[in-house]
């Protein structure tokens, strides 16, 4: 089984530069994209011994979807453009792995069918659908209602993303849209025309209410980093939060994730889980967010490394490494299942 780092060596062979950069690329000068992993190197493990870690169990539920272990596919664009097999792929390796899939609102396969390919791998797969509430909000009100029919599970709405951030890499390469056989089949309105997304800048707290009002899926915000706004989270009655900067991809110099966690999760004191995202490569990362309050992480990345270099196979191999490797972290830190894991391990 290959590292994370490896399989993205392989992938990077095997992509364009500009596809690779769109992929690996961050905002402005990528200080937040190289802070969250720094984040993760920076703290480190105090394990506890002789605690009977002989069986162990990785598996968590969150927002009525039941996760094999804490470790789930955060939302990325254009799978397509990694792989000809793009979403399938991913949907019947997360299916595989007894884990969620983050659908983004900018796949390139209609939802339908990552949902048929789920199926065909396991009866009741936990597909949840990412989300920028556009400001037509009747066609927003369709995209959703099209997820729900197709069988998703949960709704994310990405809230970092006021204005899309600043991609240097993809101004300098040139790469502004996907290649014309490729589309945001999401995007489709009523007459069959693929519709740009827009980023919402007018969003406010009332819009998360009329979500509530419009779907009764479970809906979590994407993109929380303040304590303020966790608690106007709780206070909205969603039922998660992913504590995310996008990957370093929207506001560069955001503090990272990990340095953001432990602010956020003493605002919600455990009213609803919360979710990790950006910077996670290895097990032991996957323990230091548990640690200090995450319920599980997102990876955006090491999916699409693993996809583009080896289809379903690669992003299976991914998560199989991580599974493997969150376990041995466990083990060897003195936890038998995540509320083994407290924030004394972490320094
Ligand atoms: C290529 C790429 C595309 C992304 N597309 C989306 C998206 O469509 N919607 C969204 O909410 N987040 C998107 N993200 C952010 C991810 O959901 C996630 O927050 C981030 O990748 C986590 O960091 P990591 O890549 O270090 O694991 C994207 C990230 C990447 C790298
Ligand atoms: O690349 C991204 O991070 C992203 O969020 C996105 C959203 C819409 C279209 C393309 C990319």
């Amino acid at each position: 089984m290959r590292t994370i780092a490896e399989l993205e060596t392989a992938a990077r062979r095997r992509l364009a530069p500009a596809h690779y950069d769109f992929y690996a690329g961050g905002a402005g000068e990528e200080e937040t994209l190289r802070a969250n992993e720094e984040a993760f190197r920076r703290r480190v493990l105090v394990p506890r011994v002789l605690r009977n870690v002989g069986k162990r169990d990785l598996a968590v539920e969150l927002a009525g979807s039941p996760l094999s272990m804490p470790v789930l596919l955060s939302p990325t664009a254009f799978h397509r453009l990694a792989h000809p097999d793009g979403e399938l792929a991913t949907a019947r390796a997360a299916a595989r792995a007894g884990t969620v899939l983050v659908v983004s609102m900018a796949a390139t396969t209609a939802i339908e069918d990552i949902v048929a390919a789920a199926r065909e791998v396991t009866d009741d797969p936990a597909l949840w659908f990412q989300l920028y509430l556009q400001p037509d909000r009747e066609f927003t009100k369709a995209v959703i209602c099209r997820a729900e029919r197709a069988g998703v599970k949960a709704l994310v709405v990405t809230v970092d993303s006021a204005v899309f951030g600043k991609r240097e890499r993809d101004h300098r390469n040139g790469f502004l849209d996907l290649p014309p056989e490729l589309s945001v089949e999401n995007m489709r309105d009523d007459t069959g025309r693929v519709r740009d997304i827009e980023m919402p800048a007018e969003l406010t707290w009332t819009d998360v209410e009329w979500l509530r009002t419009i779907s009764g899926l479970p809906i979590l915000l994407k993109g929380i980093l303040h304590p303020s706004d966790a608690r106007l989270a709780v206070e909205a009655g969603v039922s998660g939060l992913v504590v995310s900067n996008h990957g370093g991809r929207q506001l560069d110099s955001a503090v990272s994730t990990m340095d953001a966690l432990p602010a956020v999760a003493s605002a919600v004191d455990g009213a609803i889980p919360l979710i990790l995202d950006g910077g996670v490569r290895r097990g032991t990362d996957v323990v230091k967010a548990l640690a200090l309050g995450a319920s599980a992480v997102g990876i955006g990345r090491p999916a699409l490394w693993g996809l583009a270099a080896a289809g379903t196979e690669g992003v299976t191999e991914v998560l199989e490494g991580l599974r493997e490797e969150v376990d041995r972290a466990f083990a060897l830190c003195g936890a038998a299942d995540p509320a083994g894991l407290t924030a004394e391990l972490v320094r």
